[in-house]
């Protein structure tokens, strides 16, 4: 995965400090002092006499830094196809392939071909199947990942993913314990990788894919940069072979042979206070603490009249709602039922800890609207402090469904109502910071209600299909595109 919040492994940590020296404004490249000011011209007075520190926590949130920091397809930061070793062998759009082929597999599928062991690991290492079920494995799980999992550039966070989170996230309906694969030490049995699968229902475009969504992949620092992580890619593979999937859809912070799309991830401050003093947001050289929590303050309550947490009753009337509301987008998953049910309400009592919290609308007994959002932790790497991080999940309305002509200005009217109202709901949990991407109809409210843009990209990929790109609700700059907005409906955890 990706970003600032949810954290960017892959940027090229040195690209956008290199040779600037504190003090020295002079020392920074003209033709990024150049974007910096195109796209701010009103910094150009502030920037004299600014140091490297400060022009840093300009840059910080900025599609410029993207700019010097990571690139999807096209960007500097992508490696020649032919150095991608393994992508290269894999059933994967290429790089330079873009003439508009038909829908369709990249590689045949054949059961019978599918190797039924997997493939040796280096001496001292073995195969796992973890068993979720077993709390004792999930903890381990939480352990490699708590130790081991995606973090920000600068090693300041890492996310922190619960056990609760865990169960909840690799558990879904139809789960399958097989797709949950693990490495360990043979001699102490220590879990040192991780790769998870789990089943999901895809539309793409006009085509319905029964796939895997890959996630989780991990290995323990310490034994990194040995081509393991193809090792375990092509086990789970053959493991979502065996039982007859041959696609899957899977996101990451780092640019693969193919992004289909590429989103980008905006943070809405609860409580700025905090996330200034963890590190997590700089404090604009134009502006004061005090300002920064006046601007990020929400009132007590929310406004929408109907609006309550969602109950086991609405679940038909919600499935119906998303159902309806998906069929707007390119990419989406096929939800059943006993999905809505998983995803928006079992995220819930269920577990030690509360992952997600759904809200509905409910106007003269009928569901007009719901959105939903998870909580999510990173740590402070190196203290005590987490920062408590909710994400926008998925939500609907039926005003995407107005045939007046102003439909566009309506929806996005509601959405920034209920958006709102998230952002006021998940300060009263005590949240710290509302992230979102660039996906679903999220284009209309992020600016609205003060998301700021995030250092990362997550690139969506799908593998072993071939479709042509989808809008990620970013423009070629990397701004909110309100016009074209997303055809990304997939949200990923
Ligand atoms: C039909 C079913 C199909 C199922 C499978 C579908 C595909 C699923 C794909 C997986 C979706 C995962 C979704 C998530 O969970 S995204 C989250 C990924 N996890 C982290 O970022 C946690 C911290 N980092 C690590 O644990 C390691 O650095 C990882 C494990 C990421 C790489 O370990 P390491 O650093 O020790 O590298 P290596 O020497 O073993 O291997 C180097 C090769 O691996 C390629 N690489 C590097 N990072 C990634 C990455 N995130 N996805 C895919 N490939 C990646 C790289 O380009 C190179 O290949 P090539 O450039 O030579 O070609």
């Amino acid at each position: 995965m990706s970003e600032e919040s949810k954290l960017e492994v892959s940027k090229d940590k040195g690209k956008g400090k290199a040779k600037r020296e504190e003090g020295e404004l002079g020392a920074i490249p003209d033709n990024i002092l150049e974007q910096l000011l195109k796209q701010n011209p009103g910094l150009a007075s502030e920037v004299q006499g600014l140091d490297t520190k400060k022009l840093d926590e300009l840059m910080k949130g900025m599609a410029l830094k993207d700019v010097l920091t990571g690139m999807p397809a096209g960007g500097k930061n992508r490696k020649d196809m032919a150095s991608y070793k393994f992508w290269n062998t894999q059933p994967v759009p290429k790089f330079g392939e873009d003439e508009p082929l038909p829908d369709g597999p990249l590689r045949e599928s054949d059961l019978a071909r599918v190797k039924t062991v997997g493939a040796e690991l280096i001496e001292g290492f073995e195969w796992d199947t973890i068993d979720l079920t077993d709390d004792q494995q999930v903890k381990e799980v939480y352990e490699l990942l708590s130790n081991h999992y995606v973090e920000d550039n600068e090693a300041m966070f890492r996310f922190n993913y619960s056990a609760s989170f865990l169960h909840w996230a690799l558990k879904a309906p139809g789960w399958v314990k097989n797709w949950h694969v693990g490495v360990r030490i043979t001699s102490t049995k220590k879990l040192v990788a991780f790769i998870s699968g789990i089943p999901v229902t895809l539309r793409v475009r006009e085509n319905v894919l029964q796939c895997s969504e890959i996630n989780f992949l991990c290995i323990h620092k310490k034994l990194r940069g040995k081509r393991l992580a193809p090792v375990l890619i092509k086990e789970v593979t053959r493991r979502c072979n065996l039982e007859s999937v041959w696609n899957a859809i899977y996101t990451v912070g780092v640019v693969l042979p193919k992004p289909i799309s590429t989103c980008r991830y905006f943070h809405r401050s609860l409580d700025w206070l905090k996330l200034f003093e963890t590190g997590f947001s700089p404090l604009p050289a134009s502006s004061t603490k005090a300002k920064q929590v006046t601007k990020y303050a929400l009132p007590a309550n929310t406004s929408t009249r109907g609006l309550r947490e969602m109950e086991a009753k609405d679940l038909d009337a919600v499935h119906d709602l998303f159902t309806r509301y998906m069929e707007r987008f390119d990419l989406v998953p096929k939800f059943t039922v006993e999905e809505i049910e998983h995803w928006l309400l079992n995220g819930g009592s269920k577990y030690d800890e509360r992952i997600v919290w759904t809200y509905v609308v409910e106007e003269e007994g009928k569901i007009t609207d719901f959105f939903s959002f998870y909580s999510l932790e990173s740590s402070v790497i190196g203290k005590k402090e987490t920062i408590r991080a909710v994400y926008l999940f998925y939500y609907a309305s039926e005003t995407a469904f107005s045939k007046s002509p102003d439909a566009k200005k309506e929806l996005k009217a509601r959405l920034n109502a209920l958006i709102h109202d998230a952002l006021i709901l998940a300060k009263k949990l005590n949240f710290d910071v509302f992230n979102a991407l660039t996906l679903l109809d999220n284009a209309l409210f992020l600016e609205e209600q003060k998301f700021g843009a995030g250092d990362g990209s997550l690139h969506y990929y799908l593998f072993n299909w071939r479709t042509a790109a989808i809008n990620g609700g970013i423009d070629e700059r990397k701004n909110v595109d309100q016009e074209r907005g997303s055809g990304v409906g997939v949200v990923m955890l």
